[in-house]
């Protein structure tokens, strides 16, 4: 294998990336980045990389969500907000339901290039350039709008470390206390189905933290009750941006790609001899890799092999998105094989990529119970395999939108008007969030 550089992916080929019309500009933009403050620190990431290590030998659960794309437009406060705190609820549900320690994840603070199945839409006869991220790209339907332009990167990177400010200060500065976590959660919930099995759970919560306050373990100043860790991922999909912000650690001497700390190849940009793979290999952060129905048996072996040649527990994900129709055919030869060569990867579900559908009134969505029938189906196969059902990867927001159809509030097609706002792919709203995770709870249990 040839040696490996920041900007070696450059002389393969590469799918999904943005013709920009102004080559000087770009360099600019990329010299720039290059010139900017890292996003995360090394240090960070590999703490990271030690709980999916823990994770990959089954001792742990991952939870990673967030948008399908980050917008540009809808960049505020309450909206980091909410997603934090669904995120919070979710893992509290995970914790004292599934019993399980939960590696918290988001898709924030970068989550802002898609991959697209066309290049071009056509509306109304007109056919300018698909949509592919606001970090390339904006969403309105003009010329203008939709030619890439290198100047997003630099907006991107700076709403990026305004996010990941803001979600700093909540999960070191009291916003995850549990103390308070056990107090907003209420007032969360108020109107959810689940609010009874909620509240369960958060007596038990309080309990415990009283009864902890009595011994006196809460008077140890104790971080893990005032504080958490939430991580951030993206899908690492364009380059010029990411090679931009990968940096020599100081501590170890080697590179880290230091604009989330975690990122992934998304399912359509993970041809082996390809670009993306090639930057992949050299980075030294935990990464992903999307993992369709399509994949063999040997070409993920040959994957691993690239990415993970060390076979170090906690550097590779595996997130498959089968589609709840195919994964029972496709994922547990794949789970044998890994296991057989005692391969150590984290294997985690995308109940969402596979499940995509047009609904009647034109909108793309998805169904709650396709989603959990990929989740219930991802379980069954693990337990069969004797193999660690490690994580769920959601596109999901802490907002009340209608862009996922069932769930308990049995959105219909003709709902999905009332609250539509995705750029691109349809999210679990907050309520569906909340009792996908009390069904996942129940697996986690179940298979303990
Ligand atoms: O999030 C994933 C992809 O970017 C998305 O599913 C592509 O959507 P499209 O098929 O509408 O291009
Ligand atoms: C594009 C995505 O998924 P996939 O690569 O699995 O289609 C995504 O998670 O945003």
């Amino acid at each position: 294998m040839s040696q490996w550089q920041p900007d070696s992916w450059r002389s393969k080929p590469i799918q999904q990336q943005p013709t920009y019309q102004d080559q000087a500009l770009l360099k600019e933009v990329e010299a720039k980045l290059h010139s900017y403050p890292p996003l995360v620190f090394a240090e960070e990431t590999r703490q990271l990389y030690k709980q999916l290590g823990d994770v990959a030998e089954g001792r742990g659960f991952l939870l990673q969500g967030g948008d399908c794309a980050e917008s540009f437009d809808e960049f505020n406060a309450p909206k980091i907000r909410d997603t934090f705190k669904v995120i919070l609820q979710m893992a509290i549900v995970l914790t004292f339901a599934g019993k399980c320690p939960v590696t918290k994840v988001a898709r924030m603070a970068g989550q802002y290039a898609k991959p697209r199945s066309a290049d071009m839409e056509t509306i109304n006869g007109v056919s300018l350039p698909s949509y592919r991220g606001d970090i390339i790209n904006s969403f309105e339907f003009t010329e203008k709008s939709r030619m890439p332009d290198p100047n997003r990167m630099l907006e991107a990177y700076h709403r990026g470390a305004s996010t990941l400010n803001l979600l700093r200060a909540f999960a070191q500065g009291g916003l995850a206390d549990l103390h308070q976590v056990n107090r907003w959660n209420m007032t969360f919930v108020e109107n959810n189905p689940l609010r009874d099995r909620y509240q369960d759970i958060a007596n038990r919560l309080q309990e415990t933290l009283e009864f902890m306050d009595v011994i006196g373990i809460n008077n140890l100043n104790n971080a893990t009750l005032h504080e958490t860790n939430l991580f951030t991922s993206h899908e690492a999909l364009l380059l010029n941006y990411e090679q931009a912000l990968t940096r020599i650690d100081t501590l170890t001497g080697k590179p880290y790609n230091c604009s989330a700390h975690m990122v992934w190849i998304g399912e359509r940009t993970r041809q082996l001899d390809h670009a993306h793979v090639e930057f992949f290999r050299g980075i030294h952060n935990p990464i992903g890799v999307k993992i369709g129905p399509t994949m063999q048996e040997d070409e993920l072996i040959k994957l691993i092999d690239t990415l993970n040649p060390d076979n170090s527990a906690g550097r590779l994900t595996f997130i498959t998105r089968m589609g709840a129709d195919k994964l029972e055919q496709n994922l547990p030869k794949l789970l044998r094989r890994v296991k057989s060569e005692g391969r150590k990867v984290v294997w985690s579900s995308d109940p969402m990529h596979g499940n995509t559908k047009k609904a009647s009134s034109g909108y793309k969505t998805r169904n709650f119970d396709d989603i959990l029938s990929e989740i219930k189906q991802f379980f069954a196969a693990h337990a069969a395999e004797g193999t660690h059902p490690g994580g769920i990867h959601l596109e999901m927001t802490g907002q009340h939108v209608t862009e996922c159809t069932g769930g308990a509030y049995q959105i219909s097609d003709d709902d999905l008007a009332q609250a539509y706002k995705t750029q691109c792919d349809p999210r679990l709203n907050a309520d569906q969030v909340l009792e996908m995770a009390f069904l996942v709870a129940d697996h986690l249990k179940s298979g303990k």
